[in-house]
């Protein structure tokens, strides 16, 4: 769902604040344009259809598997060589992590060193980064990775950043809910976000720790209390569950992974998740049993990490993944109302019943920052 105006929330592939649902989508940030058909030969880590979507507008985008190809594929270089110069970015971008020692910290801090947008990763976290950092240095990609630890290098770790992500908090055990993390991660995330506003009000923010439903409306408020908020470009990354329904479906109805793109709406929690199976594209015919199933295996599939960790956290991997697609160049670049147009009734009926979860949980993280403005 794309960060939205504040009379907006929801919403596809990121979260936002505010006090009613309004047009929501799913790709925000695509740019429709068709890629010279030998890029999408290297796809590499991103699906075909991201490529054709996001091949400009990504951080993992084409450009990055090129670079990985030609460092392995000795026989792929001469013509990885003449496509490369042809599409060759600038490394114009710094990143700073925050949490980047934790599960989803490490493997994203890798998928954003591989980009070639990328020109400084500065990791941040209140363990010690040091190893992550320079493990990372080894990679012959053109971000320098620096490591900043504990509050008092946080400062300097933001200073000149352009792309903030958040991923710093704890994760849930089994039994939890996102909601059961509030009182831990709703002070990390007001508290990392004050630092952004401080020392680059101009960045990107992408919020990933839970629960996004009521973090995202916190980084809002601690933004507006500062007079930087600029709901383009506030994030919550839920992209996670766009591609937990791509894969879903593509499982169940024995289609290539890649032709497969459902639009999920909403939140990040439970049934504030909506996937509109009706709008998969391209189109797909289920049953009622089967948009049943696929849509509570979709809103449960952080649980069922959860429960398969069995007490070792939540999704991470996936959700670096998800998170390394989701980073878009110029923030929010349209709203889709015509996404929640033409709902069948089953999805039409759980938008409804969706709205007061998210509303509660948008109005709870906006009345933690409001107390603590009113005590301070
Ligand atoms: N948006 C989404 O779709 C998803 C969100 N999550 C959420 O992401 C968060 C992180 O998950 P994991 O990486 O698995 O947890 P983790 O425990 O492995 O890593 C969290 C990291 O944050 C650091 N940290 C804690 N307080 C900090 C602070 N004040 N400043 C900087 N760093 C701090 C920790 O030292 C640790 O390295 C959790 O809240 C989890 O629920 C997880 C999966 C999907
Ligand atoms: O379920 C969790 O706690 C982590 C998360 O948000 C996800 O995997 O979707």
């Amino acid at each position: 769902m794309a960060a939205t105006s504040a009379t907006n929330f929801s919403i596809g592939s990121t979260a936002s604040a505010g006090s009613t649902v309004g047009p929501t989508q799913s790709k925000a940030f695509s740019i429709k344009l068709e890629p010279k058909s030998y890029l999408r030969n290297f796809s590499g880590l991103k699906a075909a259809n991201s490529v054709r979507y996001e091949s400009e507008s990504s951080f993992l985008g084409s450009e990055s598997s090129l670079i990985l190809r030609r460092s392995y594929n000795t026989k792929a270089l001469k013509h990885s060589q003449r496509s490369y110069s042809y599409i060759q970015p600038h490394a114009s971008y710094k990143v700073a992590i925050l949490g980047a020692g934790g599960g989803i910290g490490q493997p994203l801090a890798l998928l954003v060193k591989m980009s070639p947008l990328v020109s400084a990763l500065n990791l941040y976290d209140i363990a010690n980064v040091k190893g992550v950092a320079a493990d990372l240095s080894h990679c012959n990609t053109p971000a320098q990775v620096s490591d900043f630890t504990g509050a008092s290098e946080l400062a300097n770790c933001l200073k000149g950043v352009n792309v903030v992500v958040i991923p710093a908090g704890v994760p849930r055990k089994p039994g939890m809910t996102r909601d059961d993390l509030f009182n831990i991660n709703a002070n990390i995330v007001k508290t990392l976000v004050e630092a952004v506003a401080d020392n680059c009000p101009d960045a990107f923010i992408h919020v990933i720790s839970n629960p996004v439903n009521s973090t995202v409306p916190i980084a809002a408020e601690v933004l507006k209390n500062k007079g930087v908020y600029d709901p383009k470009k506030l994030f919550g990354v839920t992209t996670l569950d766009v591609v937990r329904a791509n894969t879903f479906v593509a499982q169940k109805k024995n289609l290539k992974l890649i032709d497969v793109d459902v639009p999920v709406v909403g939140g990040h929690a439970g049934i504030t998740i909506l996937p509109l199976l009706s709008k998969t594209n391209p189109s797909v015919a289920f049953t009622d049993e089967e948009v049943q199933e696929l849509t509570v295996r979709i809103q449960n599939a952080g649980t069922e990490v959860v429960e398969a960790k069995a007490g070792a956290g939540s999704a991470t991997l996936s959700m670096a993944y998800a998170a390394a697609r989701f980073l878009g160049r110029n923030g929010v670049e349209a709203v889709i109302s015509s996404e929640l147009q033409g709902l069948t009734e089953f999805e039409q009926k759980a938008l409804e019943a969706l709205k007061p979860e998210l509303k509660a949980s948008i109005e709870k993280g906006v009345a933690f920052v409001q107390k603590q403005t009113v005590t301070a």
